[in-house]
């Protein structure tokens, strides 16, 4: 026998420690708190100091992303983000860039005089009032600096004046703009824009973060976004909303360990597919089976319907799921459900531990106030999934009404109903009943297309089904499937719609950790 070495064997794989709980996320702050903490904040330090610290936060990143740049063009409203603007027009002149800056007014009061001052005593030439007019020359590399309006817009007024004639002139320019603060027009807390607003390149958010440049409009007007706290923290509680992105979720994939099977992986039952729509409830249910749910099953509302293309899915009719498979039972319902779903609501609310209503399930329960009774009344976790019509339906109220201020309707309807909520759409919205709520980070137009909905229905009931905690699968699941579309739009580029189908395969195809 060999006396050499041992040969050393392959060392079983070492199970890491299960990661800490998810980072909350970064906080998203209304314009309410935005204002207290920058009163309190410049009450503690010298006069304009925050004012020149904004300045230099916009002029060190303007020369950042516009390296190129021989000039630069400054619009400055009269007010405080005029002044942000001004401070930085001096600084960039002062660094050897030609600016030129335009004012829509002389400003009245406070830092922003203070800021004009400075800019005119360093020869800065500030033309105010007349029309603005490019500078001769404005180049694709150069750069733009929008100064307009910040958090003063005022709220459902569409910008006007010179303000607004500076708005048109910033239309297809060809130089990148910066937007200071917000693109002017936007509204900082819902993303709404009453009028006209700037179509940046890029956005520095000072201070915090605000929900507006995340959901409705905000994500076309803002660019890529940046931040800059002014060196100043800002509180933040278990209600103030959060930013749902990749560091937050990293920590929540569900457990697979090596003794998995498909007993301890959960069950998943997806009801809907009414005649015409297998698809919809096929589509969850497949995504579901992605998500890695143990055993999946569809229950079918249409029974003639032909079965479902995927062999590891399990059909049965509806009235199988009762009992002890009931009580075991993650349930995804509504998906193509048409008006026969509702029939099905009062036995799943009562019985399901886990439960989530999509499409026709939440247009029954917003016509039926025994349903949304029995929500209320149940004590297990609850989640809704409402595009924008079916969270006016569920409102009362229209679906500009929702647009228009996205978080609160979330909110809103999280209280009315005691569910989890996803607000679907351009910056998704998650609002929990005890308070807690997110703006998702992830996810492109290449959604918009039929069927994805019905995708992120049976991949969070999928995840669930594993043992998640009902808010950090909604928040994984949310966020993943906004992920995984932008790993579709990365590879392929803009404007390429994605198709359920395939955007089940992109979910498969997403790293997990
Ligand atoms: N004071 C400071 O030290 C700091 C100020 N900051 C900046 O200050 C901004 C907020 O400043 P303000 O409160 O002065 O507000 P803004 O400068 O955002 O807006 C106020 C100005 O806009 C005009 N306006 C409002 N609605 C309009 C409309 N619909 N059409 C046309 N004009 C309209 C008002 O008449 C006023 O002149 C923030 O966004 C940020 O850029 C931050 O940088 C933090 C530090
Ligand atoms: N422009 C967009 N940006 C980000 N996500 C989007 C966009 N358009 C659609 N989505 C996402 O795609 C999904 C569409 O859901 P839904 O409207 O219910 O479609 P369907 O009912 O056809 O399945 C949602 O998750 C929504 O957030
Ligand atoms: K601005």
């Amino acid at each position: 026998m060999s006396s050499g070495p041992a040969s050393a064997l392959p060392a079983a794989p070492q199970r890491l420690p299960r990661r800490q709980g998810p980072a909350e996320g970064l906080p998203l702050h209304d314009s309410a708190l935005l204002r207290r903490g920058e009163a309190e904040a410049a009450r503690a330090l010298p006069p304009h100091a925050l004012m020149a610290r904004a300045g230099h936060a916009v002029a060190r990143l303007g020369r950042a992303l516009a390296p190129h740049a021989r000039q630069a063009w400054v619009l400055a409203g009269a007010g405080n983000n005029g002044g942000d603007g001004l401070v930085a027009a001096r600084l960039l002149r002062a660094a050897g860039l030609p600016v030129s800056v335009w004012l829509a007014a002389e400003p009245q009061a406070g830092d922003a005089c203070w800021a004009l001052a400075q800019a005119r005593a360093a020869g800065l030439a500030v033309s105010a009032g007349g029309p603005p007019q490019p500078p001769e020359g404005l180049g694709p590399d150069d750069l733009v600096i929008d100064a307009l309006l910040g958090l003063g817009l005022s709220a459902r007024r569409p910008p006007e004046g010179p303000v607004a004639t500076a708005l048109a002139a910033l239309e297809g320019l060809p130089a990148g703009i910066l937007a200071v603060d917000l693109p002017s027009g936007l509204a900082a807390d819902t993303g709404s824009c009453a009028g006209p607003a700037v179509r940046a390149r890029w956005t520095l958010s000072l201070l915090g973060l605000k929900p507006g440049l995340w959901t409705a409009a905000g994500r076309d007007h803002a660019g890529t976004i940046w931040h800059d706290d002014l060196g100043v923290a800002l509180p933040a509680t278990a209600s103030t909303p959060r930013l749902l992105d990749a560091p937050g979720c990293a920590g929540c994939w569900p457990d697979r360990p090596h003794t998995a099977h498909k007993g301890s992986q959960g069950d998943l039952w997806a009801l809907g597919g009414a005649a015409g729509m297998s698809g919809a409830i096929e589509l969850a249910a497949r995504a579901g089976l992605a998500a890695g749910a143990g055993r999946v099953h569809v229950l079918r509302l249409d029974p003639t319907a032909a079965p479902p293309g995927h062999p590891a899915l399990m059909t049965r009719a509806p009235e199988a799921l009762r009992g002890e498979a009931l009580a075991r039972a993650t349930v995804v319902a509504g998906c193509g459900g048409g008006a026969g779903v509702g029939a099905w609501l009062p036995a799943l609310i009562a019985g399901a531990p886990r439960l989530l209503l999509d499409a026709d399930a939440l247009n029954a329960l917003a016509t039926d106030p025994a349903l949304a009774q029995g929500l209320r009344t149940r004590t297990a976790p609850a989640m809704l999934t409402p595009h924008p019509l079916e969270a006016a339906r569920l409102l009362g109220c229209t679906t500009e009404a929702v647009q228009a201020d996205r978080l609160a309707a979330a909110r809103q309807l999280a209280q009315r109903y005691g569910a989890m909520v996803v607000l679907k759409g351009s910056g998704s919205v998650l609002a929990a009943p005890d308070g807690r709520s997110a703006i998702n980070a992830s996810g492109n137009a290449a959604l918009a297309s039929g069927g994805t909905g019905d995708v992120l229905a049976g991949w969070i009931g999928g995840l669930w089904a594993q043992g998640l905690d009902a808010w950090d699968a909604l928040r994984l699941g949310v966020w993943s499937h906004g992920a995984a579309a932008d790993a579709w739009q990365a590879a392929r580029g803009p404007g390429q719609p994605l198709d359920a189908l395939r955007l089940i395969e992109a979910l498969q195809n997403l790293p997990r950790g």
